[in-house]
This record gives structure tokens, C-alpha cells and sequence, in this order.
């Protein structure tokens, strides 16, 4: 997995730099409150798509609502232990991901494991019916946020044919890239194309879930360009997705304040820290305004298109416990199960039984064979088993389900710690016999 490297720490320095350019002095940001939010939302933030929860089924609301409050209840979540500039770090906000089963998503160097939703053709077992109600409704959800997600974008591309939105220029120019040209193509087979790259990028895989009560989680960072307030999840861009997916957001704020929009009227400055906000500012830009805006219990929001790469985003606390859902699209090429059991077919494919005694050995003794071992047997053990137990038996809170998978890839990796012992065998035995033996591993 990534460590903090040369480009981290380039970051790091202009991010010092840019804090001591400020100083004391803050940047300012702007609320609803603020005359000039409606344009500066629609000049700076304009791929920040708003859904205020009365536009939201009811039916969602409650099922979503229940299901959180349970995995809650049975104590799902738990802390991450992340990397951030070297040094270990427990999350403030507590976490469980969910998503399709044998998904796995890296954030901060930690690999988290899903608890499968119900997917058609995988058997889950849940630790109780509750539980599996619970993936079921967060399930939905996913498939109601991807066809809204959906929608919004092609909205954008049908509004007018010649002046196509900003989100259908990116996902023409995709097209554009893959297949040459597109002067060939009708209008109908440009727009299914435009909207198959749309799909791909609003069909989440996964859902980091959230939670944090503010009352047991003392110590909260200060939110450090702006003076926004105490911080539940700092800055940042959202990690190994999909380029230009986008990221949708359910909030559920468990809030008995009343309306968060209340803000409109209050004469004060800044945001209310009694409500939990979502905080945008462009990276590196100190010249333009932040925004935060204020999230009311299933109100949702969309990162479209490349806002995540272009944007940083970070979650302001408000007083209420709040649970998130976070729909993505992981980039899962090196993240699934099938992935890596496919990794260490290809390892086993240097092995073989003698037919009578079923000894094994080698098959091949090239250099580039017994390396390739070598890297899918760290892969298997640094990538898989060693994130997976590290994090204890806290996915079995809710399901099993990873079990008997691991035990399969930990047969594998044993099998190929026995191809390595072959290989060093070989060696001594040659190196005994006089040959002279250069190692390049
Ligand atoms: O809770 C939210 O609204 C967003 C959380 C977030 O940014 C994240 O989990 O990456
Ligand atoms: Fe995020």
C-alpha cells in the first residue's frame, strides 16, 4: 500500500506554506445566510448537487433512518486506524463499510473489507434479521442515489444539444479519447455511449457509513484556513475512486434543533456549530471563498464528476450524533476477491504434485517466476490477511461472510510460503554442489 512519499511531502510543504501565507488572519466562507452564496455556489461549486430531504421518498428515509440506528445498536462501527504523514492514527468518526460482496476500498492505508449487501446469486449470512434489513435498506438507497445521480447528469447533457453541461462534455471527451473519433457516430449512439459512461460512474459498489456522536468525542481538530469550527472528518480529497465518479452523501443528522435551514435567519457570523455542515473549498486556492453548508436530517448531497479531484471537502460538527452514507465508486481493479484469488492461481501455476507421491515441487526455477511468487505471497499476506485480522473480528459483528475466504487465501499463502522454503532449498543444494549463485531478487 501507498506509503507517505516524495509527493506527500511536496504537499505537505506547500500546505505549510499556504497556512503560513494566511497567518492569523482567516479566509472567508460563505452559508446560505450569506447574499452571495447562491453565486458563488453556482460560479465555483457548480458540480455540488444539493437534495433536500423533503424531495426524498419517505420510504427511504425511514427504512435508511431504522437501519443505521441499528447497525449502531449492535455496535458495527468502529474507529479506522489510518496513516496519515507516517504516523498512526485512530478516526474520530467511527466507520463500517458496506457495499458488493468480496469489495474491498483503501483509504489512508487502510483496507477495509464490506459486509455484503444482498446481491442476487451470494448467500449472507447476517448475524440477525435486523442487520440484514439494515444492508437491505442501505441497498436501496444505493440503487435510489445512482438513478438520481444519474438523472442530474443527464439532465445536464439533454439541456441543450449543441451546448452540452460540463458533465456530458467530460464523458464525451472520454469517448472521445477511447474511440479516436467520434465524427462517425449518430447523435442516438453518442448520447447511449455518453450515458454508459454516466452509468459507470454513478454505479457505486460501496458505502463508507459514519458515525460520531460529538458528546463522547472530546478533543475535535479546529477547522484551520477558515475558522469553520471543530472538525469531524478534516480537509481532504476522497481516495481511489473511479476518475470522475461521484460521490453522493445521505445525512442523518439525529437532530432535535429544528431545522438546520434556520440558519437563513440568525444575524450571527459564520456557521452555527450546533449543526453539522459540509465544508467545499477548491485545493490550493486561497483567493476564492469556501462554503459550508448546513445539513438537515435526510438531506443528501452529490460530489459530480471531478469535484472530488478539483475540491476538498471536510465535516464540520454540529452537537447531535450523525450518521453518513457514502456511495462510491471504488476502484476496485486490485480490490476484489475474485482479483486476488485470480493472483494466486497464477502463483500456483509453478507448482506441481509428483502424480505417484504427490510431492510437490517447482515447475520453474527462472528468476521472473519465483519473483512473481514472491509478489503475490506479500500481496496475499500485507494486502489481505495482515488488513483483515489486523482490524480483529470486527466485520463478524454483523456477518461471517469473510471467513471462510480468508481461510482460502491463507491455504495460498501457505502453500506459497512452501514455494519460497523450494526455492531456498534449491539454491543451497546448487550452492553446495559449487555452482555459483547470484542472487537479483
Ligand atoms: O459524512 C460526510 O458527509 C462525508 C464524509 C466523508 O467525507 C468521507 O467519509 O470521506
Ligand atoms: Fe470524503
Amino acid at each position: 500500500m501507498k506509503r507517505f512519499g516524495k509527493c506527500d511531502r511536496a504537499k505537505e510543504s506547500k500546505k505549510q506554506k499556504l497556512l503560513k501565507e494566511i497567518e492569523d488572519r482567516k479566509l472567508p466562507y460563505l452559508t446560505p445566510k450569506d447574499v452571495q452564496f447562491e453565486q458563488l455556489s453556482k460560479a465555483k461549486y457548480a458540480k455540488l448537487y444539493i437534495r433536500r430531504a423533503s424531495c426524498v421518498p419517505q420510504e427511504i428515509h425511514q427504512k435508511v433512518q431504522q437501519g443505521l440506528t441499528t447497525l449502531q445498536d449492535c455496535r458495527c462501527f468502529a474507529q479506522d486506524l489510518v496513516q496519515i504523514k507516517e504516523k498512526d492514527v485512530l478516526t474520530p468518526v467511527y466507520r463500517l463499510l458496506v457495499g458488493d460482496p468480496g469489495s474491498t476500498y483503501c483509504y489512508l492505508n487502510t483496507r477495509l473489507f464490506t459486509i455484503p449487501w444482498p446481491s442476487r446469486g451470494v448467500e449472507v449470512k447476517y448475524s440477525s434479521d435486523e442487520i440484514g434489513e439494515a444492508c437491505k435498506a442501505i441497498k436501496d438507497l444505493n440503487e435510489y442515489l445512482h438513478v438520481e445521480a444519474m438523472k442530474v447528469l443527464l439532465d445536464d447533457c439533454s439541456a441543450d444539444v449543441e451546448e452540452i453541461g460540463f458533465v456530458a462534455k467530460a464523458a464525451t471527451s472520454t469517448l472521445i479519447k477511447d474511440s479516436g473519433s467520434m465524427k462517425d457516430g449518430t447523435y442516438q449512439s453518442k448520447q447511449s455511449s455518453t450515458s454508459a459512461v454516466l452509468k459507470d460512474r454513478t454505479s457505486f459498489n460501496v458505502t463508507l457509513l459514519n458515525y460520531m456522536d460529538p458528546s463522547r468525542m472530546k478533543y475535535l481538530k479546529e477547522e484551520p484556513y477558515f475558522g469553520m469550527g471543530k472538525m469531524a472528518v478534516s480537509w481532504h480529497h476522497d481516495e481511489n475512486l473511479v476518475e470522475r465518479s461521484t460521490v453522493a452523501v445521505y445525512n442523518y443528522s439525529c437532530d432535535d434543533l429544528g431545522p438546520a435551514a434556520d440558519e437563513s435567519n440568525t444575524s450571527t457570523k459564520g456557521r452555527d456549530p450546533a449543526v453539522w455542515h459540509v465544508g467545499l473549498k477548491i485545493a490550493w486556492d486561497i483567493a476564492t471563498p469556501g462554503l459550508a453548508f448546513p445539513l438537515d436530517p435526510g438531506d443528501c448531497y452529490f460530489m459530480l464528476d471531478d469535484l472530488n479531484m478539483t475540491h476538498q471537502h471536510c465535516v464540520l460538527s454540529g452537537m447531535q450524533p450523525r450518521f453518513s452514507s457514502t456511495h462510491r465508486v471504488a476502484e476496485c481493479s486490485s480490490g476484489t476477491l475474485d482479483y486476488i484469488f485470480q493472483r494466486c492461481d497464477v502463483a500456483m501455476k509453478n507448482l506441481q504434485k509428483d502424480p505417484m507421491l504427490g510431492i510437490p515441487s517447482l515447475i520453474s526455477l527462472e528468476l521472473d517466476s519465483v519473483k512473481q511468487t514472491e509478489e503475490i505471497h506479500n500481496e496475499v499476506e500485507f494486502e489481505w490477511l495482515r488488513q483483515f485480522w489486523f482490524q480483529g473480528k470486527r466485520s463478524a459483528k454483523a456477518s461471517d461472510w469473510w471467513f471462510e475466504p480468508m481461510a482460502l487465501l491463507e491455504k495460498s499463502w501457505r502453500e506459497m510460503e512452501q514455494m519460497v522454503r523450494f526455492h531456498i532449498m534449491m539454491l543451497i543444494m546448487l550452492a553446495e554442489k559449487g555452482y555459483c549463485i547470484i542472487l537479483r531478487l
